[in-house]
């Protein structure tokens, strides 16, 4: 397979994932590794069509809505729940063609915001689609393909949607109760796969949660770092380092603020109830750790330091 990284963040809308992202890609480009940040829906020029479909409807096609000769013409009608999970499955099959597993296979760190379990926690979760059925259109359109690391920023919908500074698009539009189902959704598959999950609390603040995200990260460049791509010449000036991140002083980080202290925010729902069968799921329920304790002994103390001076010494020798 390919020597690269896949990192998605999902979550609520508002919960700040595009601030996060955002804020990996900084913070790996300085550090001279090439990271590429992408979205789904709109991660490519069929994705972005698919985009203004499922965001808003008709709506955004005026000449279809008014000609489209069925009955389905007014602009404000909403897609069939499966139509959507269609559409979703769509911009992904062609996101990962065409954009993912190239950058994959060149050895690049890809930061996606919003990815497969999206389309789990909104078109199942929120819907009442069978979560298997979504699952394996997911898995069929992207060719199995799954992230290493899932950073699940989660917080209380009706919280996060007061950060929102646009109008809302028509999943937004959907009602608390929709927003609540997803929310639930979410943290249901962080509890079913916690290798891949790290669930943070976002209602932190934006260096809190990166911070959580940077000691993460770390982790697994490190693991990877002999495969990866090290670009030595736009190296930061070593003054201007971690400026944006706020992210220096880490020694006295509590790492159980990853998430939560335990995993009873993960509620069980009517949803879950509804779980399939696949691969995915072999993990055990009960190991299921929201907050992503899994990793945190099988890093040497020390690994993480060593490895944020790497580029200090790279600069220093040229
Ligand atoms: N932890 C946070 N605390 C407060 N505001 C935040 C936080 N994270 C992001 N924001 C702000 O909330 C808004 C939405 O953030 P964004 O990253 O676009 O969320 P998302 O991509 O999840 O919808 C932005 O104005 C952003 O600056
Ligand atoms: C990727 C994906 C997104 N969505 C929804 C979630 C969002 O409401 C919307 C994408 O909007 P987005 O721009 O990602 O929202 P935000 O940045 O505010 O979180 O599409 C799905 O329902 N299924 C999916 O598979």
């Amino acid at each position: 397979m390919s020597d690269g990284l896949f990192i998605s963040f999902e979550g609520v809308d508002g919960a700040g994932k595009t601030t996060q992202v955002q804020q990996a890609h900084n913070y790996l480009q300085e550090r001279g590794l090439r990271s590429r940040v992408t979205r789904e829906p709109g991660g490519t020029p069929v994705g972005l069509t698919i985009r203004e479909l499922v965001l808003h409807g008709l709506a955004a096609f005026p000449s279809v809505a008014v000609t489209g000769g069925t009955d389905v013409v007014d602009a404000s009608d909403d897609l069939a729940p499966r139509t959507e999970a269609l559409l979703y499955a769509a911009d992904r099959a062609e996101h990962v063609a065409q954009v993912v597993r190239p950058a994959l296979e060149r050895g690049d760190i890809v930061l996606c915001d919003r990815y497969l379990d999206s389309s789990l926690a909104y078109q199942a979760g929120g819907r009442d689609l069978s979560v298997d059925v979504i699952r394996r259109l997911s898995l069929w359109a992207s060719q199995d393909l799954l992230p290493k690391r899932t950073y699940l920023l989660d917080a209380d919908p009706s919280q996060s949607k007061s950060r929102l500074d646009h109008e809302p698009d028509r999943l937004e539009s959907a009602g608390d109760d929709f927003q609540q189902h997803v929310r639930q959704a979410f943290l249901q598959l962080a509890q079913r796969e916690p290798d891949r999950f790290l669930v943070i609390d976002a209602t932190q603040s934006i260096e809190q949660v990166w911070q959580i995200i940077q000691d993460d990260l770390d982790k697994l460049v490190e693991g990877r770092e002999p495969d990866l791509p090290q670009v030595d010449d736009d190296l930061p000036d070593v003054d201007d380092e971690n400026d944006d991140t706020g992210a220096q002083d880490d020694a006295d980080k509590d790492e159980s603020a990853a998430g939560y202290e335990d995993d009873e925010q993960a509620t069980e729902t009517d949803w879950t109830e509804s779980a399939d069968t696949s691969d995915q799921d072999d993990q055990s329920m009960e190991s299921g750790t929201a907050g992503g304790d899994a990793d945190d002994d099988s890093v040497p103390v020390g690994s993480r330091a060593r490895w944020l001076l790497r580029p200090r010494l790279l600069r220093k020798t040229r």
